[in-house]
């Protein structure tokens, strides 16, 4: 057997800031071969005439979901997508396509926030009766706020999705509610995206931070966890499962 036939082959969906850095990294950590990436024009190919690779990597645009769905349905790829901004329903359907193919989706391909997402949760329990304010700051050409992994780590707060959810405190009246979560998005810059999980209590604060001082890590990310997907069962894996075996 060649090197050639071991290769894992990739198509991308989103070939912009994410989908070109993802290219990149395939070819210096090597053992894959791009395909095709597709883009905002001719992403209806994937419905019939893209070829079929091990997995597809999408981070791309919800409007591009359809598409991406088809793709895996028709060939059966595995599916890594990093893409933000869907709806629940949408975040649903993705789930859902685990019961034909392999498929993982994080709105934070870092080992950092993977990290970040359990110390919040410990922290949460410990200071349950405390404020909890999130701020995500990224870039001024994001396209969706308030952040994917800021909705993550709001997840990581409150799991029972109980308390109400403010974002931004523009119009105000009134005290803090005591059941809320403020939600806060700043855009400037190249930010590579921060997020800062605030807990506040009488006199003192307790404040988590995650810094990307580069994409480099999503994309590293993204690519560890292709390797870890081709060839598994069908299935809805996390980003946790595939990388950390839980
Ligand atoms: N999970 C994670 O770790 C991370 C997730 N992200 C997410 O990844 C996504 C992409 O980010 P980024 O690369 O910075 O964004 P860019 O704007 O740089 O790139 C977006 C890409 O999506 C394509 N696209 C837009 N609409 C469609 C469509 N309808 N069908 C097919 N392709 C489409 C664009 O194609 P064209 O150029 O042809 O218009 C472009 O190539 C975002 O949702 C972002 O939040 C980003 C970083 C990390
Ligand atoms: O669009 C980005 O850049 C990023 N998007 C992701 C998100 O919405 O959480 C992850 C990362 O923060 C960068």
């Amino acid at each position: 057997m060649t090197n050639e036939a071991a290769r894992t082959s990739v198509i991308l969906i989103g070939g912009g800031r994410m989908g070109t850095l993802i290219a990149k990294t395939l070819e210096a950590e090597g053992g894959f071969e791009v395909l095709d990436t597709y883009g905002s024009r001719d992403a209806a190919q994937l419905d019939r005439e893209a070829p079929r690779a091990d997995v597809a990597i999408d981070f791309s645009n919800r409007a591009a979901l359809p598409h991406a769905l088809a793709y895996v349905r028709r060939t059966g790829a595995a599916l890594v997508s990093g893409t933000t901004g869907y709806a629940p329903e949408e975040l649903e359907q993705i789930r859902a396509l685990g019961e034909a193919c392999a498929v993982t989706w994080s709105a934070n391909y870092s080992l950092g926030v993977a990290v970040l997402r359990r110390a919040t949760e410990v922290v949460a329990r410990g200071l349950g009766d405390w404020d909890c304010e999130i701020v995500e700051t990224h870039h001024n050409q994001k396209a969706d706020a308030p952040s994917g992994t800021a909705k993550l780590l709001l997840g990581a707060v409150d799991p029972a999705g109980s308390m109400e959810v403010v974002c931004g405190r523009e119009g105000m009246v009134g005290p803090r509610g005591r059941r809320e979560v403020g939600m806060h998005s700043l855009r400037g810059g190249t930010v590579a995206g921060t997020h800062e999980v605030h807990f506040f209590g009488t006199d003192e604060e307790v404040c988590l931070t995650h810094r990307a001082t580069s994409r480099q890590i999503f994309a590293s990310g993204a690519v560890a966890a292709a390797r870890r997907i081709v060839g598994r069962e069908p299935g809805f894996y996390t980003f946790d499962q595939l990388m950390f075996g839980e």
